[in-house]
């Protein structure tokens, strides 16, 4: 199983999604959209051993976190309007929930599932879970010299994750990087599935 975790600094937590302006008044839906469209489909097929999760802090009502899971998805299209679009019905049916609903994660389509949860519990719940965390940033330790199992791979926006986030990673993650270059985070979620596609095919 393949996870990842993209905090969204700036996304926006209403359902009055623009799909005509993802990028602006929806605070970067669109970085969302297309880790969703990178981290989980192929050619004509989807990642049956990937789940991703973002979680939203624009305003007006933040943290939300919405996770998609691949063994489950139906009717959902690699394009981003098509992911912005059950974003949207997402949030919607987080809007509908009583406080104490919110607390759990709720499916809103197929495979898609809302709740209130904040970063850092999120990574607590994946270590409790036995996962192990990898924090992707340049200045990391080289990927190739780096074991990976059982990963969680958390990945910022175009902001990045703050300093208390990294210092709350500091013993929870190993750092790695995959490449000097500043990247977007949807392409390292491309290079990551490549590495670990390859090790897997044993090429
Ligand atoms: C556009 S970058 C973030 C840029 C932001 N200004 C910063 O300083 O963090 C988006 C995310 O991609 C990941 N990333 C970018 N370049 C990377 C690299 N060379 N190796 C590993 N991860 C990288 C990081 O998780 C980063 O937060």
């Amino acid at each position: 199983m393949r996870e990842f975790i993209f905090k969204a600094n700036k996304t926006i937590t209403s359902s009055n999604i623009n799909l005509k302006d993802l990028p602006g008044s929806c605070g970067r839906l669109d970085l969302v959209c297309r880790c969703v469209s990178d981290s989980l489909f192929l050619s004509h097929d989807i990642r049956r051993d990937v789940i991703f999760y973002s979680i939203l802090y624009g305003p007006p009502n933040p943290p939300i976190a919405i996770k998609f899971v691949g063994n489950e998805l139906k009717k959902v299209s690699p394009d981003e309007r098509n992911i912005a679009i059950f974003i949207k019905k997402a949030i919607k049916k987080f809007e509908e929930l009583s406080e104490e609903e919110k607390k759990y994660w709720n499916e809103s389509t197929p495979g898609i599932y809302v709740r209130r949860i904040d970063f850092k519990d999120l990574v607590l719940e994946k270590i409790n879970e036995g996962k192990n965390i990898y924090y992707l940033h340049k200045n990391g330790k080289d990927v190739y010299e780096v074991k990976i199992k059982n990963p969680v791979f958390i990945l910022g926006d175009h902001i990045g994750l703050t300093k208390e986030d990294e210092e709350f990673l500091e013993d929870k993650a190993i750092k790695i990087s995959l490449s000097p270059l500043e990247l977007h985070a949807n392409h390292c979620i491309v290079i990551i599935h490549n590495i670990l596609d390859r090790l897997e095919y044993g090429i």
